[in-house]
């Protein structure tokens, strides 16, 4: 039986697109806490914080705008198109949104909670599924993801595909996930399996201390 302090932070991946901010809204209306890395990642780059002066430094004032705010678009052109320059914005950013998702993790548990979601885009790629409780991969197609990533951000195909690039291909994360959400069809297929997972992680914190399917805990 799992003792009353018990908490888990479950992690939501995916690809570029693939519909993790979606799946984690779905998942906040059932009632679950959601610590978005992307929210995070934009937090720690306002004007004057350390990894803003690190950003600066590496790349130089070509990456801000007049007011001193992240070019976005701009540090997006040069990290997306080479690896070292993104492994190098991710040496500044990724430790500082680690370490803020750990803060927000202890204050969720504080506030009475036994469960949260971490959704962010590289898990996988960064190792962070190792120490999580369990994982939730948001699966779509390569097309379907170019397509909405297009129409979303306003992007060229040529973009979007540099982008997707930049991330691991989607069966690595499959083969690591607990639990898969197939993205390509409707919003309401998508809630359908959102909810069944949420209650397949319920149930599963609230009897056996862990967020995993049951079956799979018993391979285990
Ligand atoms: C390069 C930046 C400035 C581009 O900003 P922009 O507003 O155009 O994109 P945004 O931040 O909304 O990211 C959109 C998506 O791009 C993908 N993405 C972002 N950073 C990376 C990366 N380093 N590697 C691969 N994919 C990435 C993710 O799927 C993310 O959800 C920004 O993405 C950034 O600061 N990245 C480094 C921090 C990071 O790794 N964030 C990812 C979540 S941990
Ligand atoms: N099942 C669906 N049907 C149609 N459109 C969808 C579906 N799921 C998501 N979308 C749309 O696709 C786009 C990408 O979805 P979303 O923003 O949830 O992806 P994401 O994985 O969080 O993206 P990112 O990695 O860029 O943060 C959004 O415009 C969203 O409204």
């Amino acid at each position: 039986m799992p003792q009353d302090d018990t908490f888990v932070i479950v992690g939501l991946t995916g690809g570029i697109a693939s519909g993790k901010s979606t799946v984690a809204n779905m998942m906040a209306e059932l009632g679950a806490r959601i610590i978005d890395a992307d929210v995070i990642a934009r937090k720690i780059v306002e004007p004057g914080e350390p990894a803003w002066e690190d950003i600066r430094e590496a790349f130089g004032d070509e990456v801000l705008r007049d007011d001193d705010t992240l070019d976005r678009e701009a540090l997006g052109k040069v990290v997306f198109g080479d690896r070292e320059a993104r492994k190098k914005l991710e040496s500044i950013t990724h430790p500082r949104i680690g370490q803020r998702m750990m803060e927000r993790a202890q204050q969720i548990r504080s506030e009475g909670h036994h469960w949260v979601i971490y959704d962010a885009a590289l898990i996988v790629e960064n190792g962070i599924h190792e120490w999580l409780d369990s994982l939730i991969v948001v699966a779509a197609d390569r097309d379907v993801q170019i397509k909405r990533v297009m129409e979303r951000d306003n992007m060229s195909h040529d973009e979007a595909v540099q982008r997707l690039d930049a991330q691991m291909p989607l069966e690595e994360k499959i083969a690591v996930a607990d639990y898969v959400i197939d993205n390509n069809g409707t919003l309401q297929q998508t809630r359908e399996q959102v909810e069944q997972i949420y209650q397949q992680i319920e149930e599963g914190v609230r009897t056996r201390g862990t967020a995993k399917p049951a079956d799979e805990d018993a391979q285990t």
